[in-house]
Formats: C-alpha cells, structure tokens, sequence
C-alpha cells in the first residue's frame, strides 16, 4: 500500500478521517460487512427500549407479557452475536491493513538512495514500520467504524427520541452540543501531542540502537548510565507527550459522560412532571429515558473515535513521510539485465567469452556527498579483465568514495563510469551489482548459519562451489570449529568469529558470486602476515577470474597488482607499477617508506605486458589478460 506522497497532511478532521478512510483500500467489502454487523447490533440494541415499553405498558395494564419477554431476550443474544462477529472482522481487518503497509514500507525502505540513510537514523525508520504502523492499526481497524455505526446509532436513537418526545430532546441537544465543542477544542492538542509521542518514540529506537551497536566501545568507557540517561531522555520525552495525550483525551470523555449524564437528569426531572401531570404515559418516559442511555454509547464512540483518528495521523504522517523517501530506480529503459545472479554462474557452467573492453572503466568522475565539498575530482583510470588494480592513498582521499559510485550506491556529479564499455547511463543498478561483489571494510556478516551467510548472494549454490571457496578463503578451520559446522549459526553481526575470520567469509561469499569485477576494500586489514600472504595468493587466483579493484593501505598487500593507483585528495596523481611508483610518485614513495618497502623486496618475476608507466595519462592502456 502506498501512502498518498509529497502532499501535506489535510489538519482538519475532516481531511484525517478521509486519510484513514484511503488507507482502507483493498479492505472496504469487509469493512462494509463489519459496519453492517455492527449496525445490526445497534438496530437490535435500539429495538429493545421499545419492547421493554411494551412490557411495562402491558405489565401497567394487566396483559400478558411472556412473549415480549421472551422476543426481548432473543434481541439481546443475538445483538451479542452480531457485535461479536463484527468485531472480529474489524480485528481482521486492521491486521490485513498493518501488514500491507509494513510490507510496502520494508520494502520501499530496504530501496532508498543510500543518501536517505545518511540523512536519517536507522531506529527511527525501524520505529516506523513498528510502532506507527500498530497505532494506525488501531485507527483504522476501530476508530473509523466506531465513528461511523457510532454516527447511525446516534442518529437513530436521536429520531427515537424526536418521535416520543421532541421538547426532551431539545434538552438532550443543548448539552450534548456543549460537549461537542469542548471535544472540538481539544483535538488539535491530541494530534500535536500524538505527533510528539510518535516521534519520542521513534527517537528511543534510534538511541538505542546507536548503544547497541557500539556496545563494546560504551562497555569500555564505561558510559553504560550515560547512555541509559541519554535514552532516558527520548524515554521520558515520549512519556510526557502521552500524558499530555491521554490528559487531553480523558477530559473527552467526562465531557460526553457528563453531557449524557445532564440530559439524563434533566429529562428525569421534566420527564417525571409531565408524568405527574398526565402529559405522557410512563412507558413513553421509560423508553426516552432507555434511548437516552442508549445515546451514551455511541456518541462516546463517535467523540472517542474523531480523538483516535487526530492521534492516528501523528504516526500516519511519519509513515506517510518514510514513504516519501526517494528510492533507487530499479531499471532503465534499456537495461537489458537478466536477473542479479547472471555473473554468477556455477563452476560447471562454460566461461563466458570474455568481452574486449574494461571490466570498469572510470572517465573523469567528480564527486561529492555535499555539493560544496567535492570528494573526488577527475578520476580516471580502468580496470581489465583478468587483471589487479590496487587503488592507494592516505586516509580520506576518497578510494571507498570510488568504491560506492563503483557499486552505485551514489551517482557521480560529473564523469561517466563504464562497465565492460557500457556506461552506467544505460545500466541499471541491478544491471551492474550484478557484475561485481564487494568485501568492505564493515564485512558484513549477518545473524544465520555460516552457510547462509556464504551463499548470500547465490542461495542455491552447489555444495562443491561452496566448499570451493570455504577453501579458497581458507576458512576450513572455521568449518571444523563450528559446531554444526557449515549450518553452524553466527551470531549477531557475526559475534562469534575473530575479526579475520569475519573478512574471509565475506571473501569467500564474494568468491561464490563470481562476479567479474571484485572490490576488496582494505582485504588484509584484520589479517596476520600468514594470512595477509595466503590473502595475496587468494587475490591474484581470483583475478584468473575476474578483474580485482583492490584498497589497501597495506602496500604489501598490492605491490604485486598489475597496476597500482595512487589517489590523493580526490585525484589520481600517479599509476604503475610498485617499482614504478618507487620512482615517479614522491606519494607512493612516501606512503612505501612509511611500511618499509622498497622496490626489490620480495618481488617476484611476474610477466607484465603492455603495461602503463609512470604517471596516470597511462591508465586505461592496460589491456585485458589473454
Ligand atoms: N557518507 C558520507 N557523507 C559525507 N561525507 C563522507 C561520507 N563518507 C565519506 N565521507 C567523506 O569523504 C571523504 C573521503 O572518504 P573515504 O571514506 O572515501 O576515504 P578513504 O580514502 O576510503 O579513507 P580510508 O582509507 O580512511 O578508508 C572524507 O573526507 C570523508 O569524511
């Protein structure tokens, strides 16, 4: 279900209960049956006062009175069915409302511009599929029919009363109408006040889940109070805001009860001295007096519901506003993808033949995620098939910025990105994450068994293609470890494995995909020199495969790439080889004495074809390996 996006939120009551009433789309055949049932019940309900007239009138008169007895029982059971039955497809309902809208809203959140999850806290939006989407349930599934069969019920006791008795109800009005505008008076207050709790709300998820994710760093410094302070802030926040709600919404209801309970006095007192004076019958007073209870509950429910609604539109509009959020377009029109996994295909299947052109190919990118701070500013080089590129340069110059426009998570302010010679213009996203996988820095391992968290990307993979990587990855020992083995679980964001150990299951899931371009971003980073060296083998076996864009700042890692660029402050300045680099680049020089490396360390003969030399104008002559 898609909320109405980009148009302001409609502030009068009117505008909220036509904003409830469009999100019971798909649900009004049932929400017809339920109102149906519930004025049924009322009708049924309605019908009583006047056989109970008839019981008293007969029992006044001497005259038999059994069977209107009986017919007055059969109303009240089957007035108890009725309401029963509607009641359920209401609850039914509101449960089929919430989950669409939650449906629509994982998924449209799980889509967002990578800079919608810059701009706003991961809790608050969890928040919103949680905690707003249960009170719009509420609204929609009881306020609107409770304002509705609250509505005819009244009605119908109304013109009732008129015809036994139009001075009594002329009484009974003057009060109720005092209490509708004391109700007016306090719904802008419920709303602002419903606003302000959802939002709380929202903000205690977000809270929490920046201590939790950083629990080890808040044990540490130990700002295990600070943290609890700091969250119960949002928590206090949120629980003066729904006082302030229900201080609001409990002086609604005293107003209707005492309107009610006012009329019914009055009518009582005038009722009774009509009676006395032989100006009605007393079965007439009964009846009124019945009708006029029987107003009590469904005028409580139409001022209760309007108070619902008004509380329903503070989380409506953060829902309504998550879904606002911009999204990535899913394709292009002349995106010709197959599905993601078609670079994934398993061992036995035939090699493609290979294209001619670039893996990737970078042609004067700038970028920058604020448009007055430019991260990345001209960059260009390529990357070919069956070839190393490692990207170096000091902290911030912007290689894990590359890294994201490569994986399309931003799209560069200027500059084309190329893949296999086609630009990312005629790509889709899908189009192009299909072509590569990643292993970041983050190394994301998430909550499953070590074999899921594997075949991520290829959830059908054969079990020799998996126990291929588990070996390419060297995670063997991992396998053997795990109790379980490969349908061991992993705990939360993979707490129970060595930081190392995280990194080479990302590898080794990255390996299954096959893709034909592979982004390592600091792959060594958590690695002893054992397993930074069987790391290094890894890579150049994988570049066999595909092209590999490697980061590192551990230049030991990529001095035996196919080429080597050097970044600084968002711009190539040099790109070779590292004995090349040793010379032209005083950077990579620097960046190379910083780890003690000079060029004849440990470099082995590696036959290097038709290489560039020296400094960047060279990049993209690499060709493709044979
Ligand atoms: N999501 C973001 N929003 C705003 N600025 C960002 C964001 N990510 C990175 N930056 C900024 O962009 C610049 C380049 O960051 P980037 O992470 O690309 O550098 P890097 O070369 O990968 O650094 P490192 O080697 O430390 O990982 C930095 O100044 C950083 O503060």
């Amino acid at each position: 279900m898609t909320l109405p996006q980009g148009q302001p939120c409609d502030r009068t009551t009117r505008g909220a209960i036509a904003t409830m009433f469009r999100l019971t789309a798909g649900h009004r055949g049932a929400m017809a049956v339920a109102t149906a049932m519930t004025l049924v019940g009322s009708a049924l309900g309605l019908a009583q006062p006047l056989v109970a007239k008839r019981i008293v009138d007969a029992s006044g008169a001497d005259r038999a009175f059994w069977s209107t007895l009986t017919l007055l029982g059969v109303l009240f059971i089957l007035e108890a069915i009725t309401g029963a039955l509607g009641r359920f497809l209401l609850e039914r309902m509101g449960e089929g409302i919430v989950c669409r809208l939650r449906h629509g809203l994982v998924r449209h959140l799980l889509r967002l511009e990578m800079r919608e999850y810059d701009r706003h806290r991961t809790g608050d939006l969890i928040s919103r599929v949680t905690a707003d989407t249960t009170l719009l349930r509420e609204v929609v599934s009881q306020a609107l029919v409770d304002l509705g069969t609250g509505a005819v019920a009244a009605t119908g006791a109304i013109a009732l009363m008129m015809w036994l008795d139009p001075l009594l109800l002329l009484l009974v009005t003057m009060t109720v109408a005092g209490a509708a505008v004391v109700v007016a008076s306090l719904l802008k207050g419920i709303r602002a006040a419903s606003e302000h709790m959802q939002n709380s709300v929202g903000a205690i998820a977000a809270e929490l889940e920046r201590a939790l994710g950083a629990l080890p760093m808040v044990r540490v410094h130990r700002a295990e109070e600070r943290e609890a302070a700091r969250i119960g802030e949002r928590v206090d926040q949120a629980y003066r805001a729904g006082v302030r709600t229900a201080q609001l919404a409990s002086v609604m209801s005293p107003a209707v009860e005492l309107a009610v309970q006012g009329s019914f006095l009055l009518v009582l007192v005038i009722g009774g001295l009509r009676v006395n004076g032989h100006a009605g019958s007393l079965g007439d007073l009964v009846a009124f007096l019945l009708y006029a209870s029987y107003l009590v509950l469904p005028l409580s429910s139409v001022f209760r519901a309007v108070g619902l609604i008004q509380r329903g539109m503070g989380a409506y509009q953060r829902v309504a506003e998550a879904q606002g959020l911009a999204t990535e377009p899913s394709h292009t029109a002349t995106d010709t993808a197959a599905s993601p996994l078609r670079c994934a295909p398993q061992l036995a299947s035939p090699a493609p033949p290979r294209p001619p052109a670039a893996a990737l190919d970078l042609r004067d990118v700038h970028f920058g995620y604020q448009p007055d701070r430019p991260v990345l500013r001209g960059v260009s080089f390529s990357v070919p098939h069956g070839r190393q590129v490692a990207l170096v340069g000091r902290s911030g110059a912007g290689k894990s910025t590359l890294f994201a426009l490569v994986a399309r998570f931003y799209e560069p302010d200027a500059g084309t990105l190329l893949f296999d010679g086609r630009s990312t213009a005629e790509l889709s996203r899908d189009h192009c994450r299909a072509r590569i996988a990643v292993v970041d820095q983050n190394t994301h391992v998430v909550h499953g068994s070590l074999r899921d968290n594997i075949t991520y990307a290829v959830p059908h993979a054969d079990e020799s293609e998996v126990r291929r990587v588990v070996e390419l990855a060297q995670l063997e020992d991992v396998v053997r470890r795990l109790p379980g083995g490969l349908s061991g679980v992993l705990g939360e964001r993979g707490a129970t494995l060595s930081a190392g150990e995280r990194q080479r299951v990302a590898l080794a899931r990255a390996l299954l995909a096959r893709p034909s371009l592979l982004l390592l971003d600091e792959p060594t980073s958590h690695l002893d020199a054992i397993n930074e060296a069987a790391l290094t083998a890894v890579m150049r076996e994988a570049a066999q495969e595909c092209a590999l864009l490697v980061i590192a700042h551990r230049l030991s890692t990529v001095q035996h790439a196919d080429r080597i660029v050097v970044l600084e402050d968002g711009r190539v300045t040099a790109c070779g080889r590292h004995t090349e680099l040793l010379t032209a680049s005083p950077a990579y020089r620097r960046l190379a004495a910083g780890q003690m490396l000079t060029g004849g360390v440990g470099l082995p003969p590696v036959a290097r074809d038709g290489m560039s030399r020296g400094q960047c104008s060279g990049c993209r002559t690499l060709p493709p390996r044979p």
